[in-house]
């Protein structure tokens, strides 16, 4: 495999009279050729900035960018019309219909006309063509957004937050697009806080919080390196989770007590949870590895988990506890 886009170092200073504000420091990204990449972070984190700055729209203060091998911004007159992309909602003439929308856009770009009514059918405009952008729902005109994006049919597709406004079928009809313009060669990037779907339909995800990447990989290997870091603990007295979660905190584990259970992590090995609580003449009836989503390592990653009575502030993240082994299974 052969990467599409590679990041290294990107570095993006925004100043203003209000101050200086780093959004990006030091990030780096890798999308593999033919993939489905999700680009994942919290609010204000650094996504749009560096999906901005990979289309030239901003300028970045360091690192090194490159798009199908070449350098950018240098080499972005060469590569550009190969790259499809929604960055931010694009604005559309309301009184155009979709149809004339995309035909200008093709004629301007020496795009067939005949492309522009494939993307139609591919987006599932079809019936609608002909309707005013202005009587359009939200989710139309993200559907209308990424037809214009694949009227080059390009090589990389760009897509920020594709599924906003979308109702749960048209994510559903987003997430095949995606998958089936993956199949047919075409490499994907796309943000979203759908984590769920990000889940679904992604070959690889880059998580960025604070402007730097604190993950990255196949989807599979993300969710194993946080596999199993924690454990779900019955007790065969659930009266005994409060006592149970006492014996623990004292052996240096983190505990969430439960209504019927306790999560435990930070523990090297579960046997020491098992002779703890036998020590105090607990008996646990349940000892489980607790499998995560990529929601929860999202949560765990950036600094995000919710916590209760707290309104979290942009640019606010909680640094998780770190596990002194790295947790199970590493
Ligand atoms: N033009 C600007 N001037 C000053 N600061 C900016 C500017 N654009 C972005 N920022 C700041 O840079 C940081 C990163 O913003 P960015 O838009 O890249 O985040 P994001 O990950 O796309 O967030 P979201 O998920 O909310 O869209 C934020 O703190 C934001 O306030």
């Amino acid at each position: 495999m052969s990467a599409v886009l590679e990041i290294q170092g990107l570095e993006k200073t925004y100043r203003s009279r209000k101050g200086v504000r780093k959004a990006l420091d030091g990030f780096d990204m890798v999308v593999e050729a033919g993939q489905v990449h999700g680009f994942l972070g919290p609010n204000g984190s650094g996504k749009t900035t560096t999906l901005r700055t990979l289309l030239g729209l901003i300028k970045p203060n360091g690192g090194r960018m490159s798009i199908l091998g070449r350098e950018v911004p240098q080499a972005l007159p060469e590569v550009i019309g190969a790259i499809g992309a929604i960055v931010e909602s694009p604005q559309f003439f309301a009184n155009f219909t979709a149809q004339e929308t995309l035909s200008l856009l093709a004629e301007a770009g020496g795009v067939d006309q005949a492309r522009v009514t494939e993307v139609f059918e591919l987006v599932g405009l079809r019936d609608r063509a002909k309707d005013r952008v202005k009587t359009y729902s939200l989710g139309m005109k993200q559907r209308l957004a990424v037809a214009s994006a694949l009227l080059k049919n390009p090589t990389l597709l760009i897509l920020d937050e594709p599924a906003n406004g979308l109702d749960p079928g048209g994510i559903r009809e987003m997430r095949t697009l995606m998958r089936n313009l993956a199949d047919v060669g075409m490499t994907v990037v796309v943000s979203s806080h759908i984590l769920g779907e990000i889940q679904l339909i992604c070959d690889s995800v880059t998580i960025i919080s604070a402007g730097r990447r604190v993950a990255a990989g196949t989807v599979a290997d993300v969710l194993a390196q946080h596999q199993a870091a924690s454990v779900r603990v019955r007790v065969e007295s659930p009266g005994d989770l409060a006592a149970a979660a006492d014996t623990l905190r004292e052996i240096g584990a983190q505990v969430v007590v439960e209504p019927d259970h306790l999560l435990v992590s930070g523990v090297a090995q579960p046997g020491a949870i098992t002779r703890a609580l036998a020590a105090g003449d607990v008996f646990v009836s349940e000892l489980a590895p607790v499998a995560v989503d990529l929601e929860s390592v999202f949560l765990e990653l950036t600094g995000t988990t919710p916590v209760e009575g707290v309104y979290r502030q942009i640019d606010e993240s909680v640094t998780a506890p770190a596990t002194p082994n790295g947790g199970w299974g590493q």
